[in-house]
């Protein structure tokens, strides 16, 4: 899969900066209000019962503010953070090894939480709910198994695929929070802050016209102002302006609605040769030459909650507000305006 400018995934030119533009406080964290609500009384209620916090599972889709929630809620906790993801825990041991080395009241944080191999989640169930390890250690008739007491710890597990989640781990969560896509008046202050700490400034409506083309997340939004903020230097100016920012998108070739070139090949080839659908997933991907499964879960999902397609029975269809979008008259005569 090729780079883009717009996709939340984390990208390689991300890791460095999103270290320094990480908030580490709950009163830092900007939009996701019912979320943080929620867990602000949860951490206040398990401090005064000076209890570790139930286990939290975070979902939703890249670059919204998973890990960085996590962070924060060992932070506000006062306890150590450790973390670790799905995929690097391959044996029920890798488990047992990081679970028996916490001290009581940590957040251990696994990422990817949906890609843990069946065997690890099996030994979680009773770690989570009990506070301890059955470890089956030899093989054969001198096979024995032996119990190991753990620190009661909190796990904060992050997922982009909640759906995916076996029902026993999801049920031993005891809150569950699901992280949304944010309005622009919530990036605009993500995209100031971010400014501030890149040593510029930006105006209003610069600010805005980068959040509403950012997709809703924040991941987003930062790596646009970066480039921006270069081009904006380079020009020497005081404060990162609208027609800059305007410029630098046209360059970046992020359009409205922070929609790039891949956005238009899904779009335009489902309104070329299916007249807008609706068309079968495989169809598309084939049009296109791209892996269904990509389609699916990378370019599709935006452009769903932007409602420019829509899911039907019968296929995939190209939304009025998409013909909209580029000018076309609509499906029916399926020419440009
Ligand atoms: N609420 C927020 N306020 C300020 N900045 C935020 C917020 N949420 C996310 N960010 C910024 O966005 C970047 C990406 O966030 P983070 O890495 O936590 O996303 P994620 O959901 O864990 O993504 P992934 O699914 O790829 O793991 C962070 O570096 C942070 O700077
Ligand atoms: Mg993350």
């Amino acid at each position: 899969m090729e780079d883009r400018m717009v996709t939340g995934e984390l990208q390689e030119e991300d890791a460095t900066v999103e270290l320094s533009l990480r908030p580490t406080m709950l009163s830092q964290y900007i939009g996701q209000h019912k979320v943080k609500e929620n867990l602000r009384i949860f951490i206040q209620a398990a401090k005064m019962r000076e209890e570790p916090l139930d286990h939290v599972l975070l979902y939703g889709p890249p670059g919204l503010g998973k890990t960085t929630l996590a962070a924060i809620i060992a932070n506000e906790m006062g306890v150590q953070f450790r973390s670790t993801s799905g995929p690097a825990i391959e044996r029920a041991g890798d488990l047992a090894a990081i679970l028996s080395s916490l001290e009581a009241g940590d957040v251990l944080f696994i990422d990817e939480i949906h890609r843990l191999p069946r065997t690890v989640e099996e030994v979680l169930y009773p770690a989570m709910e009990d506070f301890f390890l059955d470890i089956v250690i030899g093989s054969g008739p001198s096979a024995r198994s032996v119990r190991i007491d753990l620190p009661p710890f909190t796990l904060v597990g992050a997922t982009t695929r909640a759906g995916l989640l076996s029902a026993p781990l999801r049920d031993r969560f005891g809150v569950l929070s699901r992280l949304d896509f944010y309005d622009p008046k919530d990036l605009c202050m993500i995209i100031e802050r971010t400014a501030d700490i890149f040593n510029t400034s930006i105006t209003k409506e610069a600010a805005l016209e980068v959040a509403e083309r950012s997709r809703g997340t924040p991941r987003i939004a930062n790596r646009l102002l970066k480039r921006i903020r270069d081009i904006s230097q380079v020009k020497g100016e005081q404060k990162i302006s609208l027609s800059t920012t305007g410029q630098a998108l046209e360059m970046l070739q992020v359009d409205k609605h922070g929609l790039d070139h891949i956005d238009h090949k899904l779009l335009k080839g489902m309104m070329n040769h299916f007249q807008g659908g609706p068309v079968g997933l495989d169809t598309i991907a084939a049009t296109i030459g791209e892996e269904p499964q990509t389609i699916e879960d990378v370019y599709e999902p935006f452009l769903l909650q932007i409602g420019f397609i829509q899911r039907t029975p019968r296929g995939r269809i190209v939304t009025p507000v998409a013909y909209e979008h580029f000018g076309w008259k609509g499906r029916a005569d399926n020419e440009p305006r």
